[in-house]
C-alpha cells in the first residue's frame, strides 16, 4: 500500500484555468476532503448515452484524429480531464500535470497495467483458446499481473543486454544500405522518392526488427517479390491489423457486446499474422543450423527458453515495432529536412567518424518530443487515487498527455521549434531540458513496463539516418505533412522530400 505524500512545488501555468494545487496525490488521501470523480472536468454527460454525442458531428471528439485534440481539451479543462465509459470501454482521464503522472506512474511501477490492444488481448487469452489452444501466457502487450511480471523477467535479459543488441550491428547497417539503394533507384528528376514513402518507412522498419525477432533477413526490398508471397503478405497483414485493431480498440464499438464484422476481421487478421509468424521463425530456425560464431542472438536465446516464448516475443516485436520506428524516422526526417542548419551539423558529426554521436542522439530525441509516436503513456489503476484534489477510483484509465507537455512553453521554452541543442546544453542555459519536470517527455514509457525495444529501436534508427544524412542532402517544400492520431501518431503525408545526391 502507498502511503507517501507528494507535495507539488511548482506553478502551473500553461493552462487557462487557475489550478490551485495543495496535495498532488495519495492513495491513502481522507476521502471526505475529495472532490467526487463525476466532477473532474470534462465534456457534459447526457442521461444513458453519457458523453458519446461528443463523438458524433459537432462534438469535441468528432475529429478523434487531431492529434491536437487532448492540447484543446486541456485548454478548456485544465490538468485533468474526464471522460466516461462508452460502449464498456473503462472510463479515461487524461492528465498533463507532471507531477500527477509521476505520482502514478511511480505508485503503479510495481505491477504496472497498460490499457492497449483489447482486441488482441481477447485474441489471445480467448479466441485461441475457444479453438482447444492451450495458452498460459500472452505476451508483454497483452499480459498483465503475475504472468506479464514473469514473462517481463525472462525475456528482459535477452533483449535488454547491450551485447546481444551490438550483434546485429551489421545486419542493421546492411538493411540501411539496401533501403538507401533502393530509394536512390526510385528517384524521379526531381529526386522526389516515387514510391509510397509511407510503405517504405515501413518496409525498412519491418525488414529490421525481422532481422532480430524471426532471426533471417525477409527481403521484403526483392522488387520482384511476388504478391501472394509470405514477405508482402506479413507487410500488408501487419498494416491491415493497425488499422483495424483502431476500428474497434480506439474507437466507441459493440465488439465487446458481441461479434461485429470489423471484429471477426480482426481475429482473421490476428490468426493470419500468427501463421506467418511462425512459417518465419521456421526459417529462422534453419538459418541457426548454419551459424558461424558463439555468441548467441535474441531468436536463439528465446528458443532456448521455448518455442512458445520465441513466438510470443516476435509477434509482440512486429505489433511495437514497425511502425514506431517508422513513424519517428519520418519525423526526424522532416525536421532535419526543415531544418538545414541543424542537418548540415549532424552531417559533420557523421563524416567526422567519431563512435560517439550525441548530436545524431539529439535530433532524435528532439523529434520524439516535437513530433512523437506515442503521445501519451497510459496506466489503469490499482487503486484509488487523490489526484488534483478529485477522487479517481481503482480501475479508471489513465492517459499521461506527454505530447501536450511537452509542447507546453512552460516545460520546453521555444517549445514549437527543433533545437536539438536542448538536449546538450549545460544547466545554465534557459533552454537545458532538465529544467522540464522528468515526466513531461517519455517517448519509451516509464519504468518496469517501459519500451523493451528502446536500444534496438535506438541502434537501428541511428544506423539509418546516418547513412541518409551521409547519402543525401534532405530538403522539404510545401506544408507541414498531415499527421493523423490513432493508436499512434502516424505521419501521412504528403511527403514532400527532395533527397539530392551528396556531392
Ligand atoms: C521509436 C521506436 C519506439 C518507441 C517510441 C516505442 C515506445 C514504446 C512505449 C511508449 C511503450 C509503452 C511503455 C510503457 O507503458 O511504459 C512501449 C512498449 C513496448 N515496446 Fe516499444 N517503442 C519503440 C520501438 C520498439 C521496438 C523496435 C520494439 C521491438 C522490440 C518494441 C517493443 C515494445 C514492447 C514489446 C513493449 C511492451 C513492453 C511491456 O509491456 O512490458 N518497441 N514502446
Amino acid at each position: 500500500m502507498q502511503t507517501s505524500k507528494f507535495k507539488s512545488l511548482f506553478n502551473l501555468a500553461a493552462i487557462n484555468k487557475n489550478v490551485i494545487r495543495t496535495s498532488v496525490t495519495t492513495t491513502a488521501a481522507k476521502s471526505e476532503n475529495l472532490k467526487p470523480w463525476k466532477e473532474i472536468p470534462g465534456p457534459s454527460s447526457l442521461p444513458i448515452i453519457g458523453q458519446l454525442h461528443h463523438f458524433m458531428f459537432g462534438g469535441v471528439f468528432t475529429n478523434m484524429e487531431d492529434p491536437q485534440t487532448i492540447t484543446r481539451l486541456a485548454k478548456k479543462y485544465g490538468p485533468i480531464i474526464r471522460l466516461d465509459s462508452i460502449f464498456g470501454k473503462p472510463p479515461l482521464i487524461f492528465l498533463s500535470d507532471p507531477e500527477s503522472a509521476a505520482f502514478v506512474l511511480r505508485s503503479e511501477n510495481w505491477m504496472p497495467i497498460r490499457p492497449d490492444l483489447e482486441s488482441l488481448e481477447y485474441y489471445r487469452k480467448y479466441y485461441k483458446k475457444n479453438k482447444g489452444n492451450k495458452v498460459r501466457t500472452t505476451g508483454l502487450s497483452t499480459e498483465h499481473g503475475e504472468l506479464w511480471k514473469e514473462f517481463r523477467s525472462t525475456v528482459n535479459p535477452v533483449l535488454l543486454q547491450p551485447k546481444t543488441i551490438k550483434l546485429y550491428t551489421a545486419v542493421i547497417d546492411e538493411v540501411a544500405q539496401d533501403m538507401i539503394d533502393r530509394m536512390k533507384a526510385s528517384r524521379d528528376d526531381n529526386n522526389m522518392i516515387t514510391k509510397d514513402f509511407y510503405k517504405e518507412m515501413n518496409l525498412w522498419a519491418l525488414e529490421s526488427i525481422g532481422t532480430v525477432a524471426l532471426g533471417c533477413r525477409l527481403n521484403c526490398f526483392d522488387p520482384n517479390l511476388p504478391a501472394e508471397s509470405p514477405e508482402w503478405q506479413l507487410f500488408e497483414c501487419i498494416q491491415e491489423l493497425f488499422a483495424t485493431s483502431y476500428e474497434i480498440d480506439f474507437k466507441p464499438s459493440l465488439w465487446r457486446l458481441f461479434a461485429t464484422p470489423k471484429f471477426n476481421k480482426a481475429m482473421k487478421l490476428y490468426e493470419q499474422h500468427e501463421n506467418l509468424l511462425k512459417h518465419f521463425i521456421n526459417k529462422g530456425k534453419d538459418n541457426l543450423k548454419n551459424k558461424s560464431g558463439i555468441e548467441k542472438g535474441v531468436l536463439e536465446k528465446l528458443l532456448e527458453i521455448n518455442e512458445e516464448t520465441a513466438y510470443i516475443m516476435a509477434s509482440d516485436m512486429l505489433f511495437a515495432g514497425v511502425d514506431t520506428a517508422a513513424n519517428t524516422v519520418t519525423a526526424t526526417l522532416y525536421l532535419l529536412a526543415n531544418n538545414p542548419d541543424k542537418q548540415a551539423k549532424l552531417r559533420e558529426e557523421i563524416m567526422s567518424r567519431s563512435e560517439r554521436r550525441p548530436y545524431l542522439r539529439a535530433c532524435i530525441k528532439e523529434s520524439m518530443r516535437l513530433m512523437p509516436v506515442v503521445s501519451g503513456n497510459a496506466r489503469k489503476t490499482s487503486k484509488m487515487y487523490n489526484i488534483l484534489g478529485y477522487e479517481v477510483p481503482k480501475g479508471v484509465n489513465v492517459i499521461f498527455a506527454h505530447q501536450a507537455m511537452s509542447l507546453m512553453e512552460n516545460n520546453f521554452p521555444k517549445a514549437n521549434e527543433f533545437i536539438p541543442e536542448r538536449w546538450l546544453v549545460k544547466k545554465n542555459d534557459p533552454l537545458y531540458y532538465g529544467h522540464a519536470h522528468p515526466f513531461v517527455c517519455l517517448p519509451f514509457g516509464f519504468g518496469v513496463r517501459s519500451c523493451i525495444g528502446r536500444r534496438i529501436a535506438e541502434l537501428e534508427m541511428d544506423t539509418f539516418i546516418s547513412k541518409l544524412v551521409e547519402n543525401f542532402e534532405m530538403e522539404w517544400f510545401g506544408p507541414p505533412p498531415k499527421t493523423v492520431h490513432r493508436a499512434l501518431n502516424y505521419i501521412m503525408g504528403p511527403y514532400n522530400f527532395i533527397f539530392k545526391d551528396i556531392k
